[in-house]
């Protein structure tokens, strides 16, 4: 386990800004290397079902060129797994998908549905991916996700981040910080991510027992002000602050 926070730099949304033109630019290949350049410890890419903003392409020309990690997001489908076969990613992250949302909106239902969910970790084992399972922070789902035998997961941040009042953030950080305590006592490295950003995401960071963090829709905003390095620069040093 690190003593600091690992930083995941999800990309998704320089491919979402192009999509919404149909041009060739901005490219998400050139975002991930200069995050990797500000200091990004892995990529995150989510080629979506409907792949409404990563692109294959995408997903491809990354494999060649990344020089930290790949974490591949992906639904549990036949598909999404043959092509995790094909690209042969570092890590792949299991999530739930549906057609008409906005973005992830729970975790991976895996008490649900855990002979299907085992059955792709074994597939992605195989391949030699680390398989990490995006779940809610619920001891039923980490209990499921041991079961499967996956060695990651990642306990989805958004009932935290986007809590309406104070006290229902600090009560989901509760509920956060106790299954990150309550996974690492099953052994699992334990991922956090979704909604985070520069005012939510110190308080996560510093909890112990949290490996990686990650994050897109609010740096590759802040980038639009001040340019992706310094976005990348300064989400890192908050968890760099938060361990000290
Ligand atoms: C799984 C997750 O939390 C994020 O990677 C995000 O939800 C991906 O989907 P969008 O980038 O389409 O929001
Ligand atoms: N897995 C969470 C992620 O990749 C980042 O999600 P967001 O910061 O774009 O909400």
């Amino acid at each position: 386990m690190n003593s600091r926070v690992l930083l995941g730099v999800n990309i998704d949304h320089v491919a979402t800004l192009r999509q919404a033109r149909g041009t060739r630019y901005p490219d998400p290949v050139q975002a991930a290397l200069v995050a990797e350049e500000a200091g990004a410890d892995g990529i995150t890419i989510h080629p979506r079902e409907d792949r409404r903003h990563i692109q294959d392409r995408d997903v491809l020309l990354l494999r060649e060129v990344l020089q930290t990690k790949m974490n591949l997001e992906m639904a549990v489908t036949d598909a999404m797994l043959a092509f995790a076969e094909q690209v042969r990613p570092e890590c792949v992250c299991l999530v739930p998908e549906k057609r008409e949302e906005l973005t992830t909106e729970g975790g991976l239902d895996v008490d649900g549905q855990e002979e299907r969910v085992a059955r792709a970790c074994e597939r992605l084992a195989r391949i030699g991916a680390e398989v990490s399972l995006f779940i809610d922070p619920d001891p039923a789902q980490i209990d499921a996700a041991v079961r499967c035998g996956a060695p990651v997961v990642e306990l989805h941040t958004g009932d935290y981040a986007e809590a309406s009042d104070p006290e229902k953030a600090d009560a989901s950080f509760r509920v956060l910080a106790d299954a990150v305590a309550y996974a690492r006592k099953k052994g699992l490295i334990v991922n956090a991510g979704h909604g985070l950003h520069y005012h939510n995401t110190e308080r996560v960071a510093a909890i112990q027992g949290i490996n990686e963090l990650n994050i897109g829709h609010a740096i590759i905003a802040r980038a639009v002000f001040s340019g992706l390095k310094d976005a990348v620069r300064d989400m890192k040093a908050i968890l760099d602050r938060a361990r000290r």
